[in-house]
């Protein structure tokens, strides 16, 4: 982000900002970033401009330990698993084609076809397609907008330590749980079938 900032003959945003928009859609972080949002062409440059960067970065991104297993042991556990992500749906697409993922999520909301977190939309269009209500759907993110989404969604949410966010922000937003490993998630999702 501050890289497409600078591209587009600005001062980049300071490490901390940039950090508090992950998670947003791209067209919200950016509006978020700049002093001026009203300057739409200016606005498109540097969308055009992180997504350039971002294609260059993502061919560095590497998946916490332990995913395969846990994401396998919850589908073999009988829980159907969704994304909701501030990406977009091709950016998610090639994320998930990249790890071997895709067979994993039932379902999948990005920030390009609906409202950005924390906007409740993407959860609660998740649940809608599945036809799960929310005593029995359960978010779990890195990220402050996560915790509030899912808030916003009435639905409960386990934050991560090792993402985004701060562990006392996630709680303070209303994490039940905060957990530093991605194998504790299975403590949290015992067997249905
Ligand atoms: O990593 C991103 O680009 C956005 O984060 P998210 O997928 O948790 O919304």
């Amino acid at each position: 982000m501050q890289q497409a900032f600078q591209n587009s003959g600005l001062d980049a945003p300071d490490a901390g900002a940039v950090n508090g928009v992950i998670g947003l859609s791209l067209h919200e972080a950016v509006r978020r970033l700049l002093t001026d949002p009203e300057q739409k062409a200016l606005m498109e440059s540097i969308m055009q401009g992180y997504r350039e960067c971002y294609r260059v970065a993502e061919q560095h991104i590497t998946l916490y330990p332990g995913v395969h297993e846990v994401l396998g042991e919850l589908r073999k556990r009988g829980y159907w698993l969704g994304v909701v992500t501030g990406k977009s749906l091709p950016g998610v697409k090639r994320v998930l084609e990249t790890f071997s993922l895709s067979d994993y999520f039932y379902v999948i909301r990005s920030a390009d076809c609906t409202h950005s977190k924390p906007h409740p939309a993407m959860v609660s269009e998740c649940m809608a397609e599945l036809g799960i209500d929310v005593e029995r759907t359960v978010v779990v993110g890195d990220a402050l907008f996560d915790v509030q989404m899912a808030v916003a969604a009435g639905v409960p949410c386990i934050g991560v330590s090792f993402g985004v966010g701060e562990r006392d922000e996630l709680l303070e937003a209303g994490a039940e749980v905060v957990i530093d490993e991605f194998s504790t998630l299975l403590n949290y999702f015992p067997p249905l079938v």
